[in-house]
C-alpha cells in the first residue's frame, strides 16, 4: 500500500520526550530533501516535550556513512534514541542498490550491538519528485513519522520490561 501520510501523529498517543535526549545524524547528499527531513524530525521532538538542549545533530558526507556516524554517536554521547537521515535516489547505474543496502543493513547492526535505538530515516526513492512528496510535500514528511518512532523507541529503552509502564 503506498505511502499515505507521514506527517499525521496524534499526541494522546505519544510519550513525553521531556526527559529523553535525542541525536541526528543527517547526510549531506540531497540536502534539499535531507534538510526537510531533519527539520520537521526536530520540530516534531519539540511539539512532543523534548528541549533543545538535548537533542544533538551531527553530518555526515553521505547515506553510506549514516552507520559510522551514528555509531560514533553513541559511543560520545548518553542518548536515548537516534534518527539517521538521509536521502538515496536512483541514478544510472547499480550504486543505489548497494548504498541502500549498506545503510539498511549497517542500521540493523547498531540496533542489535548497541542499546540506543536507531530510527531509520532514510527516503529510498526512484525519482527526485518521490523524495520531495515525502519530505514536506503532499504524501507529508518522513522525518515526523521518524521522530514520533524515536520518541516510542526511547520510551521503550527506559521502561521497566512492564507494559503497563509505557501505556500499551
Ligand atoms: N548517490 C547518493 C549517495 N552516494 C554517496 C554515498 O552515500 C557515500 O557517501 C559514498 O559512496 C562514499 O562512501 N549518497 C546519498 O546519501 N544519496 C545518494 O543519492
Ligand atoms: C545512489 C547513487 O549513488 C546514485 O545517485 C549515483 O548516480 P549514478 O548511479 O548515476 O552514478
Amino acid at each position: 500500500m503506498a505511502t499515505t501520510n507521514l506527517s499525521y501523529y496524534d499526541k494522546a498517543t505519544i510519550p513525553n520526550a521531556k526527559n529523553f535526549r535525542f541525536g541526528i545524524v543527517v547526510s549531506e547528499w540531497n540536502p534539499e530533501i535531507t534538510q526537510n527531513l531533519k527539520n520537521g524530525a526536530i520540530e516534531t521532538l519539540l511539539d512532543c516535550g523534548a528541549s533543545k538542549n538535548n537533542i544533538v545533530s551531527w553530518d555526515v558526507p553521505g547515506s553510506f556513512e549514516l552507520v559510522y556516524g551514528c555509531k560514533k554517536m553513541i559511543q560520545a554521547e548518553k542518548l536515548d534514541a537516534i534518527i539517521a537521515v538521509g536521502n538515496v535516489i536512483q541514478g544510472e547505474t547499480k550504486h543505489f542498490d548497494f548504498v541502500c543496502e549498506g545503510v539498511t543493513q549497517g542500521i540493523i547492526d547498531l540496533n542489535v550491538k548497541y542499546d540506543v535505538p536507531v530510527i531509520f530515516c532514510v527516503l529510498t526513492d526512484n525519482t527526485k519528485q518521490q523524495s520531495l512528496d515525502r519530505s514536506g510535500g503532499k504524501l507529508g514528511n518522513k522525518g515526523i513519522e521518524c521522530a514520533v518512532a524515536a520518541i516510542k523507541m526511547a520510551a521503550i529503552k527506559n521502561s521497566d520490561r512492564s507494559s503497563e509502564s509505557i501505556g500499551f
